[in-house]
């Protein structure tokens, strides 16, 4: 059954995004299965920011993916994530995604900022038809004008390369170029994958603090995919750390990185790897998301696990999946 979770008390606005439940899993040949996301749930409380972290290949991106319908034919999902509005993201059809969602209700900053942007247009040109396609069917040309510049510099394009064709920029310009279009279409819930991906420390802050920034209004959220802890240190609210597919931990930002710090050893190991702390790695690698083990699929890694981790998958329960935290 799609669970859907309870409304929020009389009064009390709704989460901008509340997600219950949601399964991702790909076919594959040969009647196998891929489970990319296991069971993930979280909300994203009016004005705020939550930053979901973890190593490659842990289901960050499929989450998002399957927010804004965009999942290759071969994945099924299960699960729900309502907007404030009420409307299930997972159980709209492409129209209405294609239509009032994507852009409008959910702004995308994308892992690839490459396959986002039109080869043959320029940066200005890209900005000013999705204002008017998504703003201003109307709109003058100043206005267009004007919208598309106002986004560019918020997300610390330069102004002097909006005529520019995005093979005219490089990665860091790209990914600004990308998104300045995710935050011209105004969209209450933004979602940003990597959004600092190939800039520079200063660039990383300005850009977090933009989408930050852009977010603190009532009604709007930002969920920021990132390997950035750093990043996700300067923006986030909440944290939830993914692993193998699960939201292993969540919690606030400001208990995460400072006192009491992380509460699942894979939480604290990926802090105890940043060189500004332990700088010691995890020894390892993520299992297969195709062949995963029956119990934690972190105890092959960690110091800590005994008999009772290998063989039992621990339950989410008080903001973390773990039998020895
Ligand atoms: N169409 C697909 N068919 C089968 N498996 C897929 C498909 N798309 C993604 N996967 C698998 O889902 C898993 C999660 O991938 P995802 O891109 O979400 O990871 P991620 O945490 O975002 O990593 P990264 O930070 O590198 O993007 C990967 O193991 C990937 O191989």
């Amino acid at each position: 059954m799609t669970p859907h979770p309870a409304p929020p008390p009389a009064g009390q606005a709704p989460p901008v995004l509340r997600v219950a439940g949601l399964h991702v899993r790909f076919r594959m040949r040969g009647g196998r299965h891929v489970e990319a996301v296991t069971d993930a749930a979280f909300e994203l409380g009016s004005g705020s920011c939550l930053a979901l972290v973890g190593e490659s290949g842990c289901g960050k991106s499929v989450l998002a993916s399957a927010l804004l319908g965009l999942l290759p034919g071969n994945a099924e999902t299960a699960g729900s994530a309502l907007l404030a509005d009420g409307l299930d993201l997972l159980a709209a059809d492409e129209r209405t995604l294609a239509r009032t969602v994507r852009g409008r209700r959910v702004g995308l900053v994308p892992q690839s900022p490459a396959a986002h942007l039109t080869p043959v247009r320029t940066v200005r040109s890209q900005l000013q038809e999705t204002v008017r396609e998504l703003l201003a069917p109307k709109g003058g040309k100043a206005r267009l004008r004007a919208a598309g510049e106002s986004a560019a510099a918020r997300a610390a394009f330069p102004a002097d390369h909006l005529d520019h064709h995005p093979h005219e920029l490089s990665g860091g310009l790209a990914q600004r170029a990308a998104t300045a279009l995710a935050l011209v279409g105004d969209a209450p819930l933004l979602l940003a994958d990597e959004p600092t991906t190939g800039l520079d420390r200063d660039l990383v802050d300005r850009t977090v603090d933009e989408l930050r920034a852009h977010t603190r209004d009532a009604g709007r959220a930002l969920l920021m995919i990132t390997h950035d802890l750093a990043a996700a240190r300067r923006v986030a609210d909440t944290v939830a750390v993914m692993y193998a597919g699960r939201i292993v931990e969540i919690a606030p930002a400001d208990a995460f990185f400072g006192a009491p710090g992380p509460r699942h050893p894979y939480a604290r190991g990926l802090l105890d790897a940043l060189p500004e702390r332990a700088f010691t790695p995890i020894p390892g690698a993520p299992p297969e998301l195709g062949d995963l083990p029956p119990g934690c699929a972190f105890a092959a890694r960690c110091a800590l696990a005994d008999a009772t981790c290998r063989a039992v998958r621990p339950p989410l329960t008080e903001g973390v999946a773990c039998h020895r935290a």
